[in-house]
């Protein structure tokens, strides 16, 4: 269940249109490389990793063991996708909260954040450092600590930000869960330091992105009229700069996986939205 539940939150995040400079179901934003079938070959193929990184949560394991089933969720990423990297910040991330989920806490439901901090935080911060990867440019260059330092946290920018605007999207889309998720996606980027974006555009267009982010939630999200006309003209607008957040991106797929496992009532809205939306896809629509 866990597994099917964050590949459906993979799902809705890339269903979701226009989230600037990313890829869609419309179109590929500002990559050359990747497209809606790319992603949807790779959340597939990731899928069952997912659901084991649960089962390894639930049995206890440690980093090392988590870092195992991460590293054959990569592997068969690249072998769907043809070495294309499009969930490999998802994987992590989105991993490390399905093994959250897959513990069982005697006090009842714990935050899954939380449990991230308190089970794997150490390890993580004191885990092997990629050599020339973004996320080790961004924190030599500008001292960002991108995912790991959100993962070693307990993941602070989803629970402050991201899940208070899906569910402020929730209400002011008046029953539109992709105008939910687009909040949300804007209120994320609005305060993530996205080592994809600072990869593409430098501190510039980081704080370009965010600047552009906080000035359509600030304008009223997708509670005002002529949003879509807005968030397409931004979409355009990162294409041209070639701009792309795919940590927002990832952040927006765990924030709607924690809204499903922590706040049933309403994630069980996007639940039904994915039940509609896989039978449209599934009847080719
Ligand atoms: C632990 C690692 C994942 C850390 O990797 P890295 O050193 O690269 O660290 P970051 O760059 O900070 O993060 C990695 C990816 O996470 C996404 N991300 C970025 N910023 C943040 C943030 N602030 N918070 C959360 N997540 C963030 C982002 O991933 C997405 O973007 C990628 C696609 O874009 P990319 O190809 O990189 O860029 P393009 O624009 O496409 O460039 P071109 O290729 O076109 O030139 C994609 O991965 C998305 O998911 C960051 O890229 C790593 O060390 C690792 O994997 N460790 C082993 C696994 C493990 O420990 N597993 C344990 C449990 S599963
Ligand atoms: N929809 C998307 N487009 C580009 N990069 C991404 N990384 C994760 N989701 C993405």
């Amino acid at each position: 269940m866990i597994g099917e539940l964050a590949h459906r939150a993979l799902l809705l995040e890339l269903r979701c249109f226009p989230k600037p400079g990313l890829v869609s179901h419309i179109d590929s934003g500002s990559h050359q490389d990747m497209d809606a079938a790319c992603f949807e070959a790779s959340a597939a193929a990731i899928r069952p990793f997912l659901s084991a990184l649960a089962c390894a949560g639930h049995e206890g394991a440690d980093m090392p063991a988590l870092r195992v089933i991460g590293m054959a969720a990569e592997r068969a990423m690249m072998a769907a996708t043809g070495g294309v990297n499009t969930h490999r910040g998802a994987i992590f991330g989105l991993g490390l909260l399905c093994a959250a989920a897959g513990v069982a806490t005697e006090r009842g439901p714990a935050h899954l954040g939380d449990v991230v901090a308190a089970r794997w935080g150490d390890a993580i911060r004191g885990g092997p450092v990629p050599p020339r990867s973004h996320g080790t440019t961004a924190l030599r260059r500008y001292g960002i600590g991108g995912a790991r330092e959100q993962a070693a946290k307990g993941f602070p920018l989803l629970y402050a930000h991201g899940l208070p605007a899906w569910r402020e999207g929730c209400r002011l889309g008046g029953g539109d869960d992709e105008a939910a998720r687009l909040h949300c996606f804007f209120a994320l980027m609005a305060v993530l330091p996205d080592t994809t974006l600072l990869h593409r555009g430098g501190m510039e267009g980081l704080l370009f992105a965010q600047g552009q982010a906080r000035r359509f939630l600030d304008a009223g999200g997708v509670g005002r009229p002529g949003w879509r006309q807005d968030a397409r003209a931004m979409h355009r607008l990162f294409v041209e700069r070639s701009l792309s957040g795919g940590g927002c991106a990832d952040m927006l797929a765990m924030t709607l996986f924690v809204a499903m496992v922590e706040d049933l009532p309403r994630g069980a809205a996007s639940i039904a939205a994915t039940d509609m939306m896989i039978d449209t896809v599934g009847s080719g629509g």
